[in-house]
């Protein structure tokens, strides 16, 4: 879809107005010239009559213009308004899985740099439309001065288009390769800004880093330099049409027919006033081919984005919830998953895997670098759809259609998790509920809660893990998932992660899934899941230890 289908659709009935302000002015436009022409071949005819209608002309141009002009860029803002809601909201729709495989850097681009390059487009569009109505008027006026001089321009002028199309061919290429360019960049810049403390150790890494992010810039250089070239060189190509139709009309048509100097100076002056729209429509053109590009690459960002979404990853009335609240036993049968390929290396997989947990139960995930704990948890806490077998809650099979109620009964800790600007899902909470938290994490006089939002985030590793424990506990579902949350913590809040806040959690009925390398605190859990290669290789109890069974992949 170009720019210029997307705002005929949204003007819907106001396009006919639209179309008609866009003549009007640049018939306004027009006559003011044509006027202005006569008066320079005549001036004693110059009278008032004349200046009144030159007045007229430049109102009617200002007051078309301005409607269009405002209503275009109005129609744009509203258009790239509804692309980024829709964005967000496919975002939101999407699977972690698909959200993996598209990547952050491509959804930042098409939302900022490609809406940026369509709104700077909306002036330009407009601009052109404007001047191509104005380019017909003029060439209209020459044709009722001399049908030869007409015949002749529109000759030239069809010559200068097949040129002008034949060189413009390889833009949708470059443009292409120019946004993929954009995203290489993209990734090496985050690369060396999330690097920033490792960069500052190593003079051999910055240097490798300022390398690769300097060889991505010079490729982009490079390929705009390209692609604006030819822009510019169409540029000129158009210009010299102008020239060869002004050296015809100056020395070829004379010599063929018949032509008073008065008519020749007109003409002439006919084909001057070709230059401005000429040079609006060349100059707006590659602005038009550019936000056709940032289109297409929306659109294709939103059909990756729907690939990606699951069938109700965000709840809604419409979406099932056959718990309502209420947790049964969370049983996987023959669960497997298997991670997308890249780059011809080998997927990881995990599975199948056979585990039940009872409500109210603690169980710890515990293995090996690798071994595929933090991906089990994902599919357990309905993250990754499994790829194989069943996961079951309260003998309900978890599928698209109910995942998105299955999760607002999980609350989790991730290795990396995030802490949110404002206390999103939690504003309303009671203020003293939060406060007595923040005393039992150890936080108070480090961060307080005020309003929707804790005023500080910047705290150790340790705290901000401590702060998003405040935010789980206040969030107090029926599961709580933990991923090393003590790995950052120090010996007495590691002690008191163990030894009292999951048994007062296990007291209070919640059900913990809790990745784990603290071998010494094993014996709080209730069962110890060991994980190695992708599969369970054994099932403890954790309290005393013993081999409740010992089975590959089975309970
Ligand atoms: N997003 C991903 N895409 C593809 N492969 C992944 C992804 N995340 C993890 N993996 C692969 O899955 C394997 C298991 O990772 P996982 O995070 O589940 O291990 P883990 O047992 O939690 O390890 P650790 O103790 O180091 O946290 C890794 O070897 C990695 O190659």
């Amino acid at each position: 879809m170009t720019i210029v289908d997307l705002i005929f659709k949204d003007a819907k009935a106001e396009r006919g107005k639209i179309f008609f302000a866009a003549t009007a002015a640049g018939l306004a436009n027009t006559l003011v010239l044509m006027l202005v022409n006569s008066a320079a071949q005549a001036p004693e005819k110059a009278g008032a009559r004349a200046f009144f209608l030159f007045v007229v002309f430049i109102a009617t141009y200002v007051l078309a213009a301005r409607y269009v002009f405002h209503r275009m860029t109005d129609i744009v803002e509203e258009i790239l308004y509804r692309i980024k809601c829709r964005i967000v909201e496919k975002v939101e729709r999407a699977e972690l899985s698909g959200f993996e495989r598209i990547g952050a850097s491509e959804i930042y681009d098409r939302v900022t740099e490609n809406a940026t390059m369509i709104s700077g487009a909306a002036g330009l569009v407009t601009n052109v439309l404007q001047q191509a109505i104005i380019f017909t008027f003029a060439v209209l006026y020459i044709a009722w001065l001399s049908f030869p001089a007409f015949a002749l321009l529109a000759l030239l002028i069809a010559a200068g288009l097949a040129l002008y199309w034949s060189r413009s061919e390889g833009m949708g290429d470059l443009l292409k390769a120019l946004a993929r360019t954009r995203l290489t960049f993209f990734d090496a810049l985050t690369d060396l800004l999330k690097g920033f403390k490792e960069v500052k150790f190593s003079q051999a890494r910055s240097s490798q880093v300022r390398a690769d992010i300097t060889q991505s810039a010079a490729l982009l250089r490079d390929v705009s330099r390209k692609a604006n070239h030819l822009f510019d060189e169409n540029f000129i190509l158009a210009s010299c049409n102008l020239f060869v139709l002004l050296g015809a009309l100056a020395f070829v048509l004379p010599r063929h027919m018949q032509v008073e100097a008065s008519a020749l100076s007109k003409l002439i002056a006919g084909v001057m006033f070709l230059w401005g729209p000429l040079q609006g429509v060349v100059s707006g053109y590659p602005a038009y081919v550019r936000s056709n590009q940032a289109i297409a690459e929306i659109e294709a960002l939103e059909r990756k984005l729907d690939e990606a979404a699951g069938a109700a990853a965000v709840p809604d009335e419409h979406g099932e919830d056959p718990w309502k609240g209420n947790l049964g036993v969370i049983e996987a049968r023959d669960v497997t998953y298997e991670y997308p390929r890249a780059n011809g290396d080998g997927a990881f997989h995990i599975g199948p895997l056979n585990l039940s947990i009872q409500p109210g139960e603690i169980v710890f995930i515990v293995g090996g670098n690798g071994s595929g704990k933090s991906t089990f948890v994902k599919v357990l806490t309905g993250l990754y759809p499994p790829t194989g077998g069943t996961l079951r809650v309260g003998g309900v099979e978890v599928r698209s259609e109910n995942v998105a109620a299955y999760r607002e009964m999980i609350t989790a800790i991730f290795s990396d998790f995030h802490l949110f600007a404002k206390a999103y899902g939690l504003i309303g909470i009671d203020e003293g509920l939060v406060r007595r938290l923040l005393v039992q994490m150890q936080l108070e006089g480090k961060t307080s809660f005020e309003g929707d939002r804790f005023t500080r985030r910047d705290l150790s590793t340790g705290q901000r893990k401590r702060l998003a424990m405040i935010v789980s506990l206040l969030e107090d579902r029926p599961i709580f998932v933990f991923d090393e949350w003590a790995a950052d913590q120090d010996p007495e809040f590691r002690a008191y992660f163990y030894e009292e806040l999951l048994p007062s959690l296990k007291q209070r009925g919640k059900t913990v899934i809790a990745v784990s390398h603290d071998d010494r605190y094993f014996r709080c859990a209730d069962r110890v899941i060991t994980m190695e290669l992708g599969m369970i290789r054994s099932i403890e109890a954790g309290s005393s230890r013993p081999a409740l069974v010992k089975s590959m992949n089975a309970e």
